[in-house]
């Protein structure tokens, strides 16, 4: 697989009068890889639009290299320009112009033949509503047609800046049945968000970056496998003998008022065997499974994560980093 995105130690801190220095961009790294739907996730203000705007050239980056489809950016951008469709700044549509007219008036503005304006159309699910104008659409509509202007030139790479902000779960389906449908059609997609279900629905790999730093990144399944503490909730009757005869078979147990808690079991068998070889039967047997809310929540709260050593011991999947050093330097800092 081939980079489409690179970034490397991207540095930005505005200065304001207001309030002073501020970093929003701390040395922050990100790889996006031919045919990915790449998620780049962070809470509100850990520097996901400057960083976009950074790699597009619409602010200037202190330090860092970056590059887009193998060119150097800001440099060499325009050479790219034509492969790429962004939206950064959320665009504003004519409320009175239909989709079709809006789109045709971007085609023809940006030099690219007005016959896309149907294929664009139907590739985001708006030809029925194409001729109806933009004040009627909901915000999804917006969205998607929003998608459509910047799909009129066919890019290679699409980068879209909180797509699915404010869309109900319909609405997010539907952005994610779009992106899979771009992701068949060999548009490598690269989009942010503070959401993190968004996140887990439509895309395939993550960057997570917290105070301006990458903190995690891989594949969605192995960032959350990494995270995966093998934990059980046990239901049985006795539990405190459940607890004792688990504890003594070396399982990692914790007695709740209706349940118990096991952690490190890979294999439920375990569970089940121990207990059942002393006449206690279990009633329920639940896996818990991370997911990217509460590794997101690790990452970018405070609190430490126990299986964060295991990331930097090889035992992580290969695909998959938690940047160790980042989590460090700013828990130095905090
Ligand atoms: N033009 C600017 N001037 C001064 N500070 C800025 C400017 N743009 C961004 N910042 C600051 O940089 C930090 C990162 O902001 P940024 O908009 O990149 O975050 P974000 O992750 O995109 O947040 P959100 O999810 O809320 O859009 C914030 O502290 C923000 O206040």
């Amino acid at each position: 697989m081939s980079a489409v995105i690179e970034i490397a130690g991207l540095h930005k801190t505005f200065h304001t009068l207001r309030q002073g220095r501020r970093t929003a961009v701390d040395g922050f790294d990100l790889l996006v890889e031919s045919g990915q739907v790449h998620g780049f996730l962070g809470p509100n203000g850990s520097g996901k639009t400057t960083t976009l705007r950074a790699l597009l050239g619409l602010v200037r980056a202190d330090g860092g290299r970056m590059s887009v489809l193998g060119a150097e950016s800001p440099g060499r951008l325009p050479e790219v320009a034509g492969r790429v469709g962004a939206i950064v700044e959320s665009p504003q549509f004519f409320a009175n112009f239909t989709a079709r007219r809006t789109l045709r008036l971007l085609a023809l503005a940006g030099g690219v033949p007005t016959t896309r304006v149907d294929a664009v159309l139907e590739q985001v699910g708006l030809r029925d509503r194409g001729d109806e104008r933009v004040r009627g659409y909901s915000l999804g509509m917006k969205q998607r047609l929003a998608v459509a202007s910047a799909l009129l030139k066919n890019p290679e790479l699409l980068i879209l800046d909180e797509p699915a902000n404010g869309l109900d779960p319909a609405g997010i389906r539907e952005m994610r049945d779009l992106m899979r449908s771009l992701a068949a059609a060999g548009v490598t997609v690269l989009l942010s968000s503070h959401i993190l279900a968004e996140i887990q629905l439509i895309c395939d790999h993550v960057t997570i970056i917290s105070r301006g730093r990458r903190v995690a990144h891989g594949r969605v399944d192995e960032v959350l496998a990494g995270f995966d503490q093998h934990e059980w909730r046990v239901g049985v009757a006795e539990p405190e003998r459940a607890a004792e005869l688990l504890a003594r078979a070396g399982v990692s147990v914790t007695v709740h008022p209706d349940h118990l808690l096991v952690a490190g079991v890979d294999d439920a068998e375990v569970i089940s065997r121990t207990l059942g070889e002393q006449g206690l039967w279990v009633r329920e047997l639940v896996p818990l499974r991370p997911d990217l809310e509460s590794v997101f929540l690790e990452l970018t709260g405070d609190a430490p994560h126990p299986a964060l050593p295991r990331q930097v011991d090889g035992t992580a999947p290969d695909d998959m980093v938690i940047d160790l050093d980042v989590r460090e330097s700013r828990e130095v800092g905090a």
